[in-house]
């Protein structure tokens, strides 16, 4: 008989509050060994403390939570030796250069001299920091600092990373090699969890996604079985001026008006058949249409459906309306 293998991440009825405000409300999660799990959610939604609490930075309410097999509260230490951390506010020390910088790490991981050393100088070369491991870490790039970090966080040979929103401000060049670094690292057996604010970062790289909103998982799966939670895709219809898209408003019941851009989002699957459909009963309306654009679904749809906001005008702190609970019900798989 065969079992299935030990989760590196498991997490069941996490809750964790600071006074009167719930930060996270029961989240059950697992992650498989040798995997990217992503979870996702607006500024405020509770994924820097997630994070936190399983990497023995803060302890939770209640809750189990286990990773790499050893239970948070009862192996810190034990749950320490097995992880990388880097956050949103790197361990680089400016003054320092980059392989000063890696020493050190060595040198807290107890290494011996010369493998530090040796150690250093691999990670410089793998991390592409060779000419700038000689220069002070506060002359470098978003973009060095970031890969440092990363290469820091491999000292100690860890089996699981959590990368806290690990290429936010980052352009987007930089963003693909982080997007290759961790992509390299899964491919040698590390497991990686990674939380992100970029619907896009999740869908390129993780196996699987979890959206958290208002402390509360909403939707949980691959992209793509996210992406089959949104009936469809949708059309966008671009109208000259606000009277048009008024007209059109009352012509298109089902549809969705956006007056700051004059458009209209109007639900449809993008095929042949139901475009034309769209098309005549704008010709039967005599409506001017500007342009138009066929959007298949993609994450943004995903976070549209269970969060009842579009990803961009998610304010922090954001709760889902009620409007959008039906929504949430709907599109949570577990
Ligand atoms: N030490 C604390 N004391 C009080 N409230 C806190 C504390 N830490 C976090 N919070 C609150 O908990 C909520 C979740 O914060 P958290 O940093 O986990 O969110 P996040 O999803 O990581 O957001 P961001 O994407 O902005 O980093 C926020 O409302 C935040 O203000």
């Amino acid at each position: 008989m065969t079992s299935s293998p030990r989760p590196a991440i498991a997490v069941t009825g996490l809750h964790k509050a600071y006074g009167d405000k719930v930060v996270l409300d029961g989240i059950d999660l697992n992650v498989a060994a040798g995997s990217i799990f992503a979870l996702l959610g607006p500024n405020g939604a509770g994924k820097t403390t997630a994070v936190q609490i399983l990497t023995t930075y803060i302890t939770a309410d209640s809750g189990e939570v286990e990773v790499a097999g050893h239970k948070v509260n009862q192996q810190p230490d034990a749950v320490r030796a097995a992880i990388g951390v880097t956050g949103q506010f790197s361990a680089v020390d400016g003054l320092l250069t980059g392989e000063e910088n890696l020493l050190l790490m060595a040198n807290l991981h107890h290494l011996p001299k010369l493998a530090g050393r040796r150690l250093a100088t691999e990670l410089l070369e793998k991390f592409d920091l060779v000419e700038a491991g000689k220069k002070p870490a506060s002359t470098y790039s978003g973009g060095m600092k970031r890969r440092l970090d990363l290469a820091m966080s491999l000292v100690g040979d860890p089996r699981i990373i959590f990368l806290d929103e690990p290429t936010t401000g980052l352009d987007p060049r930089s963003r693909q090699t982080v997007w290759e670094i961790i992509r390299g690292l899964v491919a040698e057996g590390v497991t990686i969890f990674l939380t992100t604010q970029y619907l896009e970062e999740a869908d390129r790289l993780a196996d699987r996604i979890a959206v958290l909103d208002g402390g509360k998982l909403v939707a949980q799966g691959t992209a793509e079985e996210l992406k089959r939670l949104v009936p469809g895709g949708h059309v966008r219809l671009q109208f000259a001026d606000s009277a048009e898209l008024a007209l059109a408003v009352q012509h298109l019941r089902d549809a969705a008006p956006d007056q700051d851009s004059l458009s209209l989002r109007v639900p449809n699957d993008g095929t042949v058949h139901s475009l034309r459909a769209l098309l005549a009963r704008l010709d039967d309306a005599s409506l001017e249409v500007e342009s138009l654009s066929v959007h298949t679904p993609d994450l943004d749809d995903v976070f549209f459906a269970v969060t009842g906001q579009p990803k961009t005008a998610i304010p922090a702190n954001a709760h889902a309306n009620a409007a959008s609970t039906d929504a949430t019900e709907k599109a949570t798989i577990r």
